[in-house]
């Protein structure tokens, strides 16, 4: 058991040295920064979605975005998409499962926003849609994604694809990737 946890450990800062390493994807991460200050800056709001873990990790960016991270200032505006069950329950059974975000973007989002999906395998068909209806309105795209970024890395303005396939160590290092971004956020530049 011992050697089990600490094998996880080991390959949970694996992937973190992994990101380290890797200039373009640091780069990436400071862009993004940059451009969700621009949003919010601008009257734009962040709208967040994922599935599973990676839906309560938009919960937990869009608290410290309306809340604070560590810095005390005004509330920016965040929504998350898999917040509202009643929502996406009656979404999912009148039009499926696959266009639980995708209506919702449509019905929220303007070309001022920015639409961040987070998925593990980039593959997961609610975020793509999303991301293509996001797309469609004219407003930004960003993505938080794992393995190779799957289908969703090609048709966003925005990919952070941390290299690794395993889900529950790359949800590790996405997390740690929003607190970066959140800190990124609330600097005065
Ligand atoms: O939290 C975990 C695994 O750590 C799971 O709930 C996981 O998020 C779910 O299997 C998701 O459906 C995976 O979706 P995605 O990350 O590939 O988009
Ligand atoms: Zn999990």
């Amino acid at each position: 058991m011992i050697e089990l946890i600490q094998q996880r450990l080991r390959e949970s800062i694996a992937v973190k040295e992994l990101v380290i390493s890797n200039q373009e994807l640091t780069e990436a991460i400071s862009s993004l920064s940059c451009e969700i200050k621009t949003i919010l800056l601008n009257g734009g709001k962040l709208i967040l979605c994922g599935n599973g873990g990676s839906a309560s990790d938009a919960l937990h960016m869009a608290g410290e975005i309306v809340g604070r991270f560590q810095k005390e200032r005004e509330p920016w505006p965040a929504i998350v998409l898999n917040a509202d069950i009643a929502t996406m329950t009656a979404i999912s059974n009148d039009y499926g499962y696959d266009n639980i975000y995708s209506r919702q973007v449509k019905g929220f989002m303007t070309d001022k926003d920015m639409l961040l999906g987070i998925s593990t395998s980039g593959n997961s068909e609610n975020i793509y849609q999303a991301i293509k209806e996001a797309g469609r309105i004219g407003g930004k795209t960003a993505a938080l994604l794992g393995r190779d970024g799957g289908k969703i890395k090609e048709c966003v303005d925005n990919p952070i694809v941390v290299p690794c396939s395993v889900t529950a160590r790359v949800q590790e290092c996405h997390i740690t990737i929003i607190h970066i971004l959140c800190e990124l956020i609330e600097l005065d530049n």
